[in-house]
């Protein structure tokens, strides 16, 4: 077998456009990429112009490109969801046919009465929140009373935010395990994830500490595109929250990449340098977490530039048997009202693997991994998604 690489990078919350079943979920008209553009009066992104982004979709400051160098789609999510779990999971051949359970009201007396029993400490805000925000309005009285904060979003999360001068970072931690076994961990699947958020400073100027956050999830249900990959006896590399979101199954090595999205880079770009065959999956979140949510659309903007300049690095770092595949997890588009995810298209562009062509509006993500997998040649019986090459 041929010596090859993939790599798959994913701009987190990067979509391009409502999907078809957008109004289902309050986000018609949501467009990630469009409205970022429009909003700070065109988007300046040269190597992503030359590869095709604009030949996606409409974009201010990026028209479309005669012949571009990368192959271009879109692809329309088939889980029940917008979250990140279930965008990655689906590229790599997991679909969530029924969505994971959301809490708009709080989450119910029974469980956060559990929770203070079992923690001894009380709960406070229980609601859907942004976390920037809650900790602003309910940090003073956290740091009165010791006291969690917990609350929710749209997505299927049981979020504990902490001020560490207050609950040590480690109590933060024992206390998200035991929320972990309680929501996930007695056979039912009461929410997808479980995040500890540490923070600290005073009021008004409080900080979250970004880096001492943890995630505790639920494990792939069934069998991967990146188990497959494995079991062909290659690397599998997960840059980023990659590894947390697939409990590190079918992954052979995981390079963190703190504490941002060049750092992230950088650490694909090692791994790239360092592996003969195999997949590097890289999530870079700085988009969501940092600007999406934020709803920052100059930063969002700034960030997508960011990459950009980054493009001729990457593609200089491949070879003539390398395949790199820059998509997205789901929307989030700094625009819309709100602070959530919202229902969309992602875009794809693909480089190597044949001369570039358009790749049409894909039935699902799970593309992603078939393509990779037929790629690397490894086994791609039974899971779904389609090989564009
Ligand atoms: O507002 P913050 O705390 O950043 O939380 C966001 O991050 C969560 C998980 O990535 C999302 O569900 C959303 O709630
Ligand atoms: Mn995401
Ligand atoms: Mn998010």
């Amino acid at each position: 077998m041929k010596e090859r690489r993939a790599v798959v990078v994913v701009l987190d919350g990067v979509g391009a456009g409502e999907a078809p079943d957008a109004a289902a979920f309050g986000d018609e008209g949501a467009n990630t990429l469009a409205n970022t553009a429009a909003a700070v009066g065109g988007l300046e992104l040269p190597n992503l112009q030359r590869l095709g982004l604009g030949n996606i979709l409409r974009l201010e400051g990026v028209p479309p490109t005669r012949s571009p160098a990368a192959s271009w789609g879109l692809m329309t999510e088939r889980s029940a969801a917008k979250a990140t779990l279930a965008g990655h999971w689906e590229m790599m051949g997991l679909v969530l046919e029924e969505p994971l359970p959301t809490y708009p009201e709080g989450f119910p007396e029974e469980i956060i009465s559990r929770f203070e029993r079992e923690t001894g400490r009380r709960v406070i805000g229980n609601r859907p929140a942004s976390g920037t925000q809650i900790i602003e309005e309910l940090g003073p009285e956290q740091e009165r009373t010791g006291a969690w904060i917990v609350y929710t979003s749209a997505d299927s999360v049981f979020q504990v935010a902490a001020h560490t001068g207050i609950i040590p970072l480690q109590e933060l931690y024992d206390a998200c395990e035991k929320a972990h076994r309680m929501l996930i961990g007695e056979g039912k699947i009461l929410v997808e994830r479980v995040i500890a958020r540490p923070y600290h400073g005073e009021p008004g100027s409080y900080e979250r500490e970004n880096e001492n956050r943890h995630d505790y999830g639920i494990e792939p249900f069934g069998e991967t595109y990146l188990d497959r990959v494995e079991r062909a006896g290659m690397e599998v590399v997960a840059v980023g929250k990659v590894h947390d979101i697939f409990d590190g199954r079918g992954i052979t090595r995981h390079l963190p990449g703190k504490p941002d999205d060049a750092a992230k880079l950088d650490a694909a770009l090692e791994a790239l340098g360092s592996m003969k065959s195999g997949l590097v999956f890289a999530n870079l979140v700085d988009f969501d977490a940092k600007y999406g949510h934020r709803r920052d659309p100059e930063g969002m903007a700034q960030n997508l530039e960011r990459f950009d300049g980054r493009l001729p690095e990457l593609l200089g770092a491949l070879g003539e048997e390398d395949l790199l595949i820059v998509t997205a997890d789901h929307g989030n588009d700094p625009t819309f009202r709100g602070t959530d995810h919202t229902r969309e298209r992602v875009p794809l562009l693909s480089v190597g693997g044949g001369e570039p062509r358009p790749l049409g509006i894909r039935e699902t993500f799970a593309d992603v991994g078939a393509t990779a997998a037929a790629w690397l040649g490894a086994d791609r019986g039974g899971l779904p998604g389609e090989s564009w090459i």
